[in-house]
């Protein structure tokens, strides 16, 4: 059997939660980051490019190539030698889900240079295990939109209709917020009025995005799990979720653990929605990055 000496992963952002599906659901957005693995003799070397590739760890303690390791402790085998290229285009730490796709990349990546020992399936718990939740690391390895619910076995995963005709904008402001922080300030418990009032907005969500009728979205993007308590690590949310629905975006919500914002609109008014959302950043004085981008459907791809 020949020996696979290199591979390239080509691994989509994603957008966590969607508002009331907080820690169950997510969805791939074009927007990449690049890895590629080549077996070498020497140690280590990881070489980083692209946007705030200087910001990334270039040591073992790099996560993508903690993904990598975990693969190979999974099939009891020693890892190669390896040299990591990793081009970025996913945003660190902004709620795009830039650890998933190193999660996933690195597992991909590992098990490809392993002779293909892991189904899909098994990549996908190793990488859900490792984020600690299903929501970004399902949809960036798989693609669409994506539900994912314990079974008494493992993990159900359902793929969630998105209506051709909502499109996602996201609105990338210039400072970070890590997950572990966002999630800090989340309480353990919680009341059963906001679970109720959760639950039913969720299967509005689900509706909605399935059938573009708009006063079910106008309705289904709010949540009592998370964002009341991450608003305040956000300055400029309420100015800008009043400027995007002002200028005809369906709601707006927090990705991921933000702080990027994500408006769900129609194609007419995504440029308005666009400009709006940057206004009203610009003008709580925080400089933000602001794009329609389409759902990705092909998840991770080994180029
Ligand atoms: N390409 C990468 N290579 C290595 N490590 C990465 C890469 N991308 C992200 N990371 C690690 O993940 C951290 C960011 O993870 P974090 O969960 O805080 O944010 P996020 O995944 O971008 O957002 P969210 O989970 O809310 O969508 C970075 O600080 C870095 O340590
Ligand atoms: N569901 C996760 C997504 C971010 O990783 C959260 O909101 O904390």
């Amino acid at each position: 059997m020949s020996v696979i000496s290199t591979v390239t992963v080509k691994v989509p952002a994603t957008t966590a939660n969607l508002g009331p599906g907080f820690d169950c659901i997510g969805a791939a957005l074009k927007l990449y980051n690049e890895f590629k693995f080549t077996r070498h003799e020497s140690g280590l070397i990881i070489q980083v490019s692209g946007t705030e590739a200087e910001k990334v760890q270039t040591d073992e303690s790099n996560l993508l190539y903690q993904a990598f390791l975990k693969l190979y402790e999974f099939i009891e085998q020693t890892p190669p030698s390896v040299k990591i290229e990793i081009k970025l285009g996913v945003p660190l730490a902004r709620g795009l889900g830039s650890s998933a796709t190193a999660i996933v990349g690195g597992l991909v990546a590992g098990n490809v240079l392993a002779g293909s020992p892991l189904s899909e399936l098994q990549v996908m718990e190793l990488a859900i295990a490792m984020e600690g939740h299903p929501d970004n690391v399902v949809p960036a390895l798989l693609g669409g939109c994506r539900l994912a619910a314990t079974s008494r076995t493992g993990w159900e995963i359902c793929d969630i209709t998105w209506h051709r005709d909502i499109f996602p904008v996201v609105a990338i402001p210039d400072f970070e917020l890590s997950t572990s922080e966002a999630r800090r300030v989340l309480p353990t418990e919680v009341s059963r009025g906001d679970a109720i009032f959760n639950t039913a907005h969720f299967g509005l969500l689900l509706r909605g995005l399935a059938t573009n009728r708009e006063e079910w979205l106008r309705a289904a993007l709010q949540d009592k799990l998370h964002q009341p308590y991450r608003q305040a690590l956000i300055p400029g949310y309420d100015a800008v979720e009043t400027a995007a629905v002002a200028a005809g975006a369906y709601g707006m919500v927090i990705s991921g653990a933000g702080p990027t914002l994500l408006a769900l609109t129609d194609e007419l008014h995504t440029q308005a929605v666009v400009t709006a959302m940057t206004n009203a950043w610009k003008q709580a004085g925080i400089t933000s990055v602001v794009r329609s981008l389409p759902l990705d459907i092909q998840g991770a791809v080994i180029l």
